[in-house]
């Protein structure tokens, strides 16, 4: 590449976007590509530390950042998923609309790994809402042999499901059983259902009529097919998951031939999470930190039922690395480590 003297440059054309930092003040492109140089500007330069310019290589075979970037971006881009214009040769995608983060870890190594790409992402499984940022790409070079980025594109079509999408969350109807004899005969007031509601409705599902059971196998069994017959596509079923004599509600779930995916999680608060399949239905044992917490494995699990994903054990214990909430005064969840 051919590189002359900001002095003797007025009246070229810049070929990248040169980017300013000021420290605490400023981080952005002071100059964009297709600028044209002005007399005015050689000091602008010459204090950015920009003593030479390139000038446009037409070395056949080597591509610029921006085309670079943008077809890093389409390659690895699912629905869901927007681009934005280049800038200082890096692209961002960003949610074209709410929904919950599907991110092949493995694509986005296979990516990284070729030299000179750079592909950041945030974590898999994060729920996300319109126009937020979830990944920027871009080349390390200012020009790129075109093999590079074909190969890129190679990688991307060889995975099973694109490597970047953001899936939208469907509206289920969800029917909540509440077990506990000390519900069940009015000792003590409901806490649970409305923790449950307001997360259901936060998701854009529709609560059905809650139910209420006694610690008893029958009767919480009865109350799951109550459920059913409304038309539930999901069932909560909370309280009665640990170790007491009174806790039936696993036994109660097990036995009525569903598929019983887990009876505990890698997670805290949660350990003591059930999910199983009912006639596809899928049917959650909820303990008592889910009305308790304000974060815990219900909302690692539930979105990505809600898209539509049906979870087998092995996703729920691959939650153990990055399953411990750390429980902090102000939750701000999900931009933590939880479930990450
Ligand atoms: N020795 C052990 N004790 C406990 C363990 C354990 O492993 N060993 N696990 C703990 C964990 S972790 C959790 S979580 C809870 C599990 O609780 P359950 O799902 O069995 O909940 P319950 O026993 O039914 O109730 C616990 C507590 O919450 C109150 N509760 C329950 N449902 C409602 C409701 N709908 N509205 C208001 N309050 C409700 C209930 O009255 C109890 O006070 O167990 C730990 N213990
Ligand atoms: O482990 Mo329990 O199910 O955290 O609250």
């Amino acid at each position: 590449m051919e590189k002359i003297k900001v002095q003797d440059a007025v009246g070229a054309v810049l070929i990248h976007d040169m980017t300013e930092i000021i420290p605490g003040v400023v981080k952005g492109p002071r100059f964009r590509k297709g600028h044209i140089i002005r007399k005015e500007d050689i000091p602008v330069l010459l204090g950015m530390g920009k003593e030479h310019i390139y000038v446009w290589d037409q070395t056949p075979g080597l591509i610029h950042e921006n085309e670079a970037a943008e077809r890093l971006a389409r390659s690895v881009r699912g629905p869901g998923l927007n681009l934005d214009e280049p800038k200082e040769g890096k692209i961002n995608l960003t949610a074209a609309f709410d929904g919950l983060l599907y991110a092949s870890e493995d694509g986005i190594l296979a990516l990284n790994t070729l030299e000179d790409v750079v592909l950041a992402t945030i974590h898999n499984y994060q729920p996300v809402k319109k126009g937020d940022k979830i990944a920027g790409t871009r080349v390390v070079p200012l020009m790129i042999d075109e093999k590079v980025i074909l190969e890129a594109e190679r990688i991307a079509q060889t995975f099973p499901n694109p490597i970047l999408e953001v899936r939208p969350l469907k509206t289920f109807k969800v029917g909540i059983v509440t077990t506990g004899s000390e519900v069940f005969h009015g000792r003590i007031k409901d806490k649970f259902g409305p923790v449950l509601r307001r997360k259901i409705e936060n998701w854009g599902s529709i609560a059905l009529e809650q139910t209420f059971a006694s610690d008893d196998v029958s009767m919480i069994q009865s109350a799951i097919r109550d459920q059913l017959k409304h038309g539930a596509e999901m069932i909560l079923v909370s309280g009665g998951m640990s170790v007491d004599p009174d806790d039936v509600t696993p036994t109660a779930i097990k036995e009525m031939g569903a598929q019983l995916i887990t009876y505990g999680a890698p997670v805290l608060p949660g350990a003591m999470f059930l999910l199983a399949y009912l006639e596809d239905v899928p049917i959650m044992g909820l303990p008592g930190c889910v009305m308790y917490s304000k974060t815990t494995v219900f909302d690692l699990v539930a979105p990505r039922i809600l898209t539509g994903e049906h979870l087998t054990r092995l996703d729920i214990v691959k939650l153990g690395h990055g399953g411990l909430c750390l429980e902090c005064p102000t939750c701000t969840y999900p931009r933590c480590s939880f479930g990450k």
